[in-house]
């Protein structure tokens, strides 16, 4: 039962550890306190005894002695009951999204690009936080109930096997009930999860799009699309609530039905003589009592139902495979050499092929030199970036470093030897110390604004109120393009990594801050292996090779005087600059 319950909510070994002591110590609770009840009942008739028959009253110590002791256990049962079933899984939840957290680390990106990111935020924060409330709230409570209605069950068929009956036949009709309806309430689960993230991408999308809604003035169509999304949601919540609400309350109402049995068959056999009155009244005082263990759980047993589903979307996370590799990564210098490389975003995924955006790219990036990659908008240049440092595995061909297949090489190994400046720069919530310091986390405070002096940052750093300790926003809010890219390049220039791949690295600079950042990088980048991939033909002109991309092929490539000299793709590219840059309005 146990292996079950672990792979159907997705239990790690200290969580189903937690779930049966937890189930022990709510079954123990359970019964403790009908103990009390039966202390209470024997005391009760002990007393009526005395009473009609006029002996002497029993001395109240020995019953306030067991009155302290039915306390003592209550308590300590409760306590232990309480710690399995809500601590424990607090840290079970805890960890669950830590190991989710490090699993996605480890995943390649093309995962990312099949799954919806507010769907994988969804797992990570609402299912978990499902689980964690179905673990500590329904599960211990619904099989401790189950189990300590079993044991009294069992146990009242040895005093009365027809009041025994009468009293429990309801319980497991009520979760008969129940669990009929766990298969048309699971759709309706998903659609009200479904949901959920569609709001929740919907609330993502109006954030990040505030800014063009407003310069579009689209202010009130996207707010109509937003409403429209979360009365969706509502809808769908309160159906399911209301399903809900009917099949737990017909469960209830069963539940109770067996107290009317109980009384209905005590009353007939007390008046044939078959039972004594006070087992009847035994009986009705235990019925009074023990279908409440069931209450919380019935309420909550739709979330258990749910907690299934939210377990099996955790588990195609945590059994997606991550990328593989060895550690060992000792190439022969640090050319980067694409060898009849093709690729396709989504290829691979479910066996789908996706559309060819490379399709027979040969090129080598030496050593000690800058490759410029060239070529019209969505040619590929950055996917070519990207496939160098093995972000996306090639759908066919290979590309290596120094000799050695990237695809055999675990990516974070691999990237130890890599220093990426990328189009969108991305900056955490941090001072802009901090931010460059994610370069090498080791460098020293002076290393650190070594590279900032650098990357031209000195100039706009010394604007801000606390220089190089100021805090930046989220995403460096407070930040223009430009300074935002010049963090980026220092970044890169502490991290002084043999491989260097400059995506737009100085697309959002004017023209004095590129010059500046330009000479910097040129020194910095001496001696390692260059891929630069930039627009503008003034950055590319001094690099030692040009690679032309056109309709995922090398349309020509060598040093930018052979290209020039031949008047193919890149004088053309030239030439044309040239024009737009003699434009007037
Ligand atoms: N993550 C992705 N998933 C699916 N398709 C993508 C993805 N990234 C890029 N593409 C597609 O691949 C093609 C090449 O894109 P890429 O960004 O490599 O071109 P690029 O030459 O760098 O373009 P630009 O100069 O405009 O930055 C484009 O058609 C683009 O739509």
């Amino acid at each position: 039962m146990f292996a079950s319950f672990k792979k159907k909510y997705f239990l790690s070994d200290k969580g189903i550890a937690g779930a049966k002591r937890g189930i022990f110590w709510t079954t123990l609770t359970n019964l403790v306190v009908m103990a009390g009840m039966g202390f209470l009942f024997l005391t009760m008739a002990g007393f009526i005894d005395r009473l009609t028959t006029g002996a002497d009253l029993p001395s109240v110590l020995p019953i306030a002695g067991g009155l302290v002791v039915f306390l003592v256990l209550l308590f300590a049962s409760n306590w232990q009951q309480y710690y399995y079933c809500y601590c424990i899984f607090y840290e079970e939840c805890g960890n669950q999204r830590i190991d989710i957290a490090e699993r996605l680390r480890k995943l390649p990106l093309s995962f990312f690009g099949r799954r919806d990111l507010a769907d994988l935020t969804e797992t990570i924060m609402g299912d978990v936080q499902a689980m964690e409330h179905a673990y500590s709230h329904v599960l211990s409570e619904l099989w401790g109930a189950v189990i300590a209605s079993a044991v009294v069950f069992v146990g009242s068929l040895f005093f009365c096997w027809q009041l025994a009956v009468a009293a429990f036949w309801s319980v497991p009709v009520a979760f008969a009930i129940l669990y009929l309806t766990r298969g048309p309430m699971t759709p309706v689960f998903d659609r009200i999860r479904a949901e959920k993230v569609r709001v929740t991408e919907a609330i993502q999308e109006t954030l990040d799009c505030v800014r063009e809604v407003r310069a579009t003035n689209q202010e009130a169509h996207y707010l109509a699309g937003l409403n429209a999304v979360i009365d969706r949601e509502e809808r769908e919540v309160t159906r399911g609530e209301l399903v809900n609400g009917l099949l737990v309350n017909s469960a209830f109402a069963i539940l109770r039905l067996g107290i009317a049995t109980t009384l209905a068959t005590g009353a007939a056999m007390v008046v044939s003589g078959q039972v004594d009155f006070m087992v009847m009244f035994a009986f009705l005082l235990m019925v009074s009592r023990i279908y409440a263990p069931f209450d919380q759980a019935l309420m909550l047993v739709s979330e258990l139902f749910a907690a299934e589903s939210s377990a099996k979307r955790m588990r195609s996370i945590m059994e997606e495979p991550v990328a593989q590799g060895s550690e060992a990564f000792e190439p022969v210098g640090h050319d980067v050499v694409f060898d009849h490389v093709a690729f396709s975003y989504g290829a691979g995924d479910d066996g789908r092929a996706g559309e060819k955006v490379l399709t027979d790219v040969s090129f080598t990036a030496k050593e000690g030199e800058v490759t410029a990659l060239v070529g019209p908008s969505g040619s590929g240049k950055s996917t070519v970036s990207r496939l160098a440092a093995r972000f996306w595995d090639t759908t066919a061909g290979t590309v290596s470093v120094g000799g050695v297949d990237v695809a055999s090489v675990d990516p974070e190994v691999l990237l130890r030897d890599y220093a990426i400046v990328f189009q969108d720069v991305l900056l955490f919530d941090d001072t802009v110390m901090g931010n460059i310091r994610l370069g090498r986390r080791d460098a020293t405070d002076e290393e650190v604004l070594a590279a900032a002096h650098a990357a031209n940052c000195d100039e706009f750093v010394s604007r801000m109120p606390q220089g190089y300790d100021t805090m930046i926003g989220e995403n460096g809010s407070k930040l223009s393009g430009g300074e935002r890219q010049r963090i980026s390049i220092a970044r890169a220039l502490l991290k002084d990594a043999p491989i260097v791949l400059l995506d737009e690295a100085t697309a959002s600079l004017d023209v004095e801050n590129e010059t500046v950042v330009q000479e910097a990088l040129s020194r910095l980048l001496a001696g390692k292996t260059v891929i630069v991939i930039a627009h503008r033909m003034r950055t590319v002109e001094n690099a030692d090779k040009i690679v032309v991309l056109r309709d995922g092929v090398v349309a020509e490539q060598g040093t930018p005087v052979e290209l020039k000299a031949a008047g193919g793709e890149f004088a053309h590219m030239l030439s044309l600059q040239k024009e737009a840059a003699a434009w007037r309005l």
